[in-house]
């Protein structure tokens, strides 16, 4: 399903994709991918990457005034979600009023230095571009040059072996601060070199193709080749952001907000949960990134104490009406349900919660009961048919990409013959000491007295708009009533 209603509302492209005629008319190199069709239409062959290639020179051209040669073998960026991207950050800068000499990394730059040439161009940011990849690094200072944009981008080539990403690089420039980092990581790991792509051998020895000759897989909806450099890393897109979370941690706010993009759901559970290891020195939000058939997400996140990331956050509050004094039954409620409040103003409170204690009330009121109650017929909770044994493996058990401290293996052995358990185990590890567990979920509720009620708004500060939700819910069932 197409996301283009989802793009940036800044997005010139968002309600207006490229008229395909009018381009046709105008360049001629463009029109030789084109095919008119009995209607009038004008049909695009997306399937081509020589087209793609095609469309994003044109693009960049018409829109941004850029004359950016793309070598074939290598990633052609897609104008629109790379426009989507910077519109972001933009946002972000913005609200956090830092308008003036802006200047950002981008890391993995790529042949096309399209990050750099459209932020520089569009939005008048200066940049240092780095590449791994010393063919892309001559590419991305050609572009740069062609364009007359020396005093904007400075392209560096880095050591890809070295396992920082970015602190050699802001090292050499001793006396800059940098208004941002933006990485578009190669997203795959090695292992997975023949599952998504297949190589080109008619490009080069080192190119790759997503046009795999299966009769499992239907050709692609658009054709990407690129190098091995740009999609594949040791580790994936997880480890290759986490090699920028630890630079991060030496450099603090040295980079004001660090952003990069996500180009798997799954990778954004493990990235946030390391960046929720940093306790309250971090702040972090993730942000879709859409475009065409494509989903993508950027995480940012901040050590600066003075940057706020919730600015972002589009979702409308969620509110409820309440009966007056709102404020007070609210904060009963929370504490009710183990949640810690901190008052901000006379209408203005934050609560946390460390674990979720709202859902499932009926089995807790009734395992309580269990618990406490006169029953004639108690579990007997010092009495078991079943011993457990597990092997763990070694390390702190908080890193999921590993199997260090998790379990190797898990099982229940029941003390009686042809009696089957069901077995399921959860390790609690400490934390190292002074280290404090963060909440889950933190909640700012406003309350605005109306008339004849107050009306009370919940934002999410961080956490999972899912348990916000169900709050809410559990909030509204028992004081609506
Ligand atoms: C997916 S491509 C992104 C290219 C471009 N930024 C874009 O969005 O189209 C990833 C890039 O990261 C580069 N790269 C890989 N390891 C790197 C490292 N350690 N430091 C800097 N760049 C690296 C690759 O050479 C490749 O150009």
């Amino acid at each position: 399903m197409s996301q283009k209603n989802e793009m940036h509302p800044r997005n010139p492209y968002k309600n207006k994709p490229p008229d395909f005629k009018a381009l046709a008319i105008e360049y001629p190199e463009f029109r030789k991918f084109c095919h008119y069709v009995s209607n009038g239409k004008v049909l695009f062959d997306f399937k081509k990457d020589a087209a793609v290639r095609c469309l994003t020179q044109t693009l960049l051209k018409k829109d941004f005034r850029l004359n950016v040669e793309l070598p074939t073998g290598h990633l052609v960026p897609r104008v629109p979600q790379k426009l989507n991207y910077c519109l972001l950050i933009d946002d972000i800068l913005k609200a956090n009023e830092i308008t003036k000499n802006v200047v950002g990394i981008d890391i993995g730059t790529g042949t096309s230095c399209i990050h750099a040439l459209i932020g520089a161009r569009h939005f008048g940011w200066k940049f240092v571009a780095t590449d791994g990849d010393e063919k892309s690094v001559q590419v991305a200072h050609d572009n740069v040059a062609r364009n007359d944009m020396n005093d904007s981008i400075c392209v560096v080539h880095v050591n890809p072996a070295v396992k920082t990403v970015l602190i050699d690089v802001i090292n050499s420039m001793q006396d800059s601060d940098f208004s941002f980092c933006m990485c578009n990581p190669p997203f795959f790991e090695k292992s997975e070199q023949n599952d998504r792509f297949c190589e080109e051998p008619s490009v080069s020895q080192d190119t790759y193709t997503n046009n795999l000759s299966s009769e499992v897989r239907s050709a692609p909806h658009s054709e990407t080749i690129a190098s091995s450099a740009e999609l594949y890393v040791d580790g994936g897109e997880i480890a290759f952001v986490n090699r920028i979370i630890d630079d991060s941690v030496c450099l603090r706010d040295r980079v004001k907000i660090y952003t990069t993009m996500i180009g798997r759901k799954s990778s954004l559970k493990p990235l946030q949960q390391r960046l929720q290891r940093f306790g309250e020195d971090v702040k972090f939000m993730v942000h879709p990134l859409n475009q065409g058939k494509t989903k993508r997400w950027m995480l940012a996140w901040t050590f600066a104490k003075s940057i706020s990331l919730t600015t972002l956050i589009k979702d409308r509050p969620v509110s409820l009406q309440l009966p007056k004094p709102a404020i007070m039954r609210i904060m009963q409620e929370i504490s009710r349900l183990d949640g810690r409040l901190t008052q901000e103003s006379s209408s203005v409170i934050v609560a946390e919660f460390k674990s979720v204690t709202w859902t499932n009330q009926r089995a807790r009121k009734k395992a309580n009961a269990l618990l406490l109650g006169n029953l004639t017929k108690r579990p007997k909770w010092d009495t078991s048919n079943v011993a457990c044994e597990a092997n763990m493996g070694v390390g702190d058990g908080r890193d999921s990409f590993s199997d260090a401290g998790n379990f190797v293996e898990s099982k229940s052995i029941s003390t009686f013959k042809e009696f089957t358990v069901d077995n399921a185990t959860q390790a609690y590890f400490p934390l190292p000491p002074g280290e404090t567990p963060r909440p889950i979920v933190r909640i700012r509720i406003n309350v605005n007295s109306e008339n004849l009620f107050d009306v009370v708004s919940f934002d999410l500060i961080f956490g999972s708009k899912q348990h916000l939700h169900q709050l809410v819910q559990y909030l509204k069932n028992l004081l609506c009533r």
